[in-house]
């Protein structure tokens, strides 16, 4: 039901939902508009209102072809709604796209990126992190020949959280797009915007985040611990950009413009390429895998692998935003095994699997077999010599 949002705007129809509000197809004196309603129990809190009055300049200054633009703060007087009035994105979002997709052939992949790099890099430059990047908050355009990204909720997810942030035992954000410093407890400064956006640009290329899967503990230790798994047929510059992208150490990051600058620099050598061909071990299981697997008769040797199953792309349950204890120092010294998802190439084995685990038993007696027969032949060979 048509409703209005301050004296200017009516809301008609709901276009997505996140963890801070509704956001609504609406419109303005300017035509069509999209509309982020926060929750009620924020619009409520009368702190939170006056820190969005407080930083409703930032809000509105970042102006930039690839960030979602901020129109309008609507604050109601009697305290009922608080509503972000931006520019209409007509397409999706990225999760959306890679939920058809899959994964992205590298060209597209690495274009989404320069574009979302483009727009840290207006953004750093103002003195605005964003502390959220992740597939939900990149918008699609897809009114050209091909589809552009565009940087949504700046500053949005900081507002939120501020009163909590005090407190030095707990972390916020999406657990797989985290930057181990802010798992570390450590401020979060522009290069966790960068943290965050290898993350994404890993997971266009791969199918799913590099220290993704299973409870959130288990993510955060990764972020902090593991290093990602690289991911076969990528081209080698890609790939060394990405694990910059990903150094643990913030300062080791590229900047957002250099990032984009090096990526575009990329882009010619990778036209025509398609999209990896590597698989997740959620995916093998779908190909009927996993039955085969539980046929053998011994089970796998625990390596403290986790499923795959949340986390990955298509999931509902997804933890897309939340807020976590920070890990102390023995859990977060506990992933010295590793236990992120490693890409394969479809068929490929992984190491430690109950078939690679029969095989690697055959190849075994068969050595140990050899060396006894070797060892009696030697003996026999000797008494004989010295009859
Ligand atoms: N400016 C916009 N134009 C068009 N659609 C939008 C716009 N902003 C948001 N949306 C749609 O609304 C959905 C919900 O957005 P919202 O920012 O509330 O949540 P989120 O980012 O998915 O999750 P969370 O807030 O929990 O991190 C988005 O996924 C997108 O599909």
């Amino acid at each position: 039901m048509a409703r209005n949002i301050g004296s200017q705007y009516t809301t008609e129809r709901v276009l997505g939902r996140g963890s801070a509000g509704t956001v609504w197809l609406g419109r303005g004196p300017d035509g069509p508009v999209a509309i982020k309603v926060l929750r009620e129990d924020l619009a409520a809190d009368a702190e939170l209102v006056e820190r969005f009055a407080h930083e409703r300049r930032t809000l509105l200054g970042l102006e930039h072809p690839r960030i979602v633009g901020v129109r309008e703060l609507v604050i109601d007087e009697d305290g009922t709604d608080l509503a972000l009035v931006m520019d209409l994105v007509r397409g999706t979002d990225l999760r959306a796209h890679l939920n058809r997709h899959r994964r992205l052939a590298p060209a597209d992949a690495v274009a989404l990126t320069v574009d979302v790099a483009d727009a840290l890099a207006v953004a750093h430059r103002a003195g605005v992190v964003h502390r959220d990047v992740k597939p939900e908050n990149i918008l699609l355009d897809a009114t050209g020949p091909a589809p552009r990204a565009l940087l949504a909720d700046f500053g949005v997810a900081q507002l939120i959280d501020e009163p909590r942030r005090g407190t030095t035992s707990r972390v916020v954000g999406t657990p797989d797009y985290i930057a181990p410093e802010i798992v570390e407890g450590l401020p979060s400064r522009a290069p966790v915007d960068i943290y965050s956006l290898a993350t994404v640009l890993y997971e266009l290329l791969a199918g799913f985040t590099p220290f993704g899967g299973g409870h959130t503990g288990a993510v955060l230790r990764r972020h902090v611990t593991e290093t990602a798994a690289p991911l076969p047929g990528l081209p080698d510059e890609l790939w060394e950009l990405l694990q910059q992208c990903l150094a643990k150490a913030p300062a080791s990051r590229l900047r957002a413009a250099e990032l984009a600058s090096r990526l575009r620099g990329l882009q010619p050598a990778l036209r025509g390429l398609p999209a990896l061909d590597i698989e997740s071990e959620e995916e093998t299981a779908a190909r009927g895998d996993r039955t085969a697997e539980e046929n053998v008769e011994e089970p796998e040797a625990p390596r403290g692998a986790v499923a795959l199953v949340r986390g990955s792309v298509s999931d509902p349950d997804r933890v897309t935003h939340t807020r976590m204890r920070v890990p102390d120092a023995e859990e977060l010294a506990g992933g010295a095994n590793g236990t992120a998802r490693l890409p394969r190439t479809p068929g490929q084995r992984r190491a430690g699997s109950a078939r690679h685990g029969a095989a690697e038993r055959r190849r075994r007696l068969a050595m140990t077999l050899g060396a006894v027969l070797l060892a009696v032949a030697l003996v026999v060979g000797g008494v004989l010599a010295l009859a």
